[in-house]
């Protein structure tokens, strides 16, 4: 819940100015998913730029008499090519269960959407070590009311509660590899042939970025606060493309994808 037309209209002129004038890794593929209210007005200057747009959330239901609600239609109609599903910040202050995540995956997948679904363990769950049976909870019930239907991609956030926002702490790579290892393995199970990156999110920062996509099976990064500004986001870029190097074809940084989803 950050930004003003105005303020989100002057972001996306920053990426596409740092596109035009070459300052974004070519390897990097960013996307950027603002507030509803601002999806159209970003579209419009993101044209062209091969910066991806998504929606933070959406409703699963069709059009309808649910006030205050968009729909993945809407959304799609707005400029979204991608929707965020289950957000902790969705999880925790509106209740929003692992059955409503997967009736929005779906409906994602028939509006033509890209679902991104953010997965976490709790810092209790975490020190009950619950986290791995947490985690595949949480994938497969979100992918459970697919039936034949299958998106063209799929990501998935691994984003641990606790490493989230002001209060988080930041996960050390043990932590990540654990909970990427969990997330990895649900999806395998379950979604089979479907091209899928796995994300990390929660308190990625200059300080860490680098270490993150360079030391862990991780295909790009989920940021918030350190991508809240397009310098902060362009300077994770750069960070990531200079570590990865010429070791691999990186692909999405409010997130960072490589090419060959993991
Ligand atoms: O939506 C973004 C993620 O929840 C991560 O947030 P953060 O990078 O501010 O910890």
């Amino acid at each position: 819940m950050t930004k003003t037309l105005a303020e989100a209209g002057a972001y996306a002129d920053a990426l596409r100015s740092a596109v035009e004038t070459g300052s974004v890794p070519p390897e990097v593929r960013l996307f950027v998913l603002p507030a509803a209210t601002t999806l159209a007005a970003v579209r419009d200057r993101l044209a062209g730029t091969g910066v991806a747009l998504g929606a933070q959330n959406a409703h699963p239901g069709p059009e309808g008499a649910v006030t205050g609600e968009v729909s993945m239609t809407m959304v799609r109609d707005a400029g979204a090519s991608i929707v965020e599903i289950g957000h902790a910040e969705r999880r925790t202050l509106f209740a929003e269960t692992d059955d409503m995540v997967a009736d929005k995956v779906a409906a994602a997948v028939t509006a033509g959407l890209t679902p991104l679904v953010c997965v976490g363990e709790t810092s209790t769950e975490r020190a009950r070590g619950e986290t791995e049976d947490v985690l595949a909870h949480q994938v497969r019930s979100a992918l459970s009311r697919l039936g034949s239907s299958r998106p063209v991609e799929l990501l998935v956030a691994y984003e641990p509660h606790w490493a989230i926002g002001a209060g988080g702490r930041a996960a050390v790579p043990d932590e990540v590899a654990e909970g990427l290892a969990a997330v990895r393995s649900a999806l395998a199970k379950d979604l089979a042939g479907t091209p899928t990156a796995v994300l990390y999110g929660g308190s990625v920062h200059p300080g860490n970025a680098a270490d993150l996509v360079t030391g862990l099976d991780v295909a790009g990064l989920f940021v918030g606060r350190a991508a809240w500004t397009a310098p902060g986001l362009l300077d994770l870029a750069r960070r990531c493309a200079d570590a990865l190097g010429e070791r691999t074809t990186p692909d999405l940084v409010s997130a960072i994808v490589r090419k060959d989803p993991r």
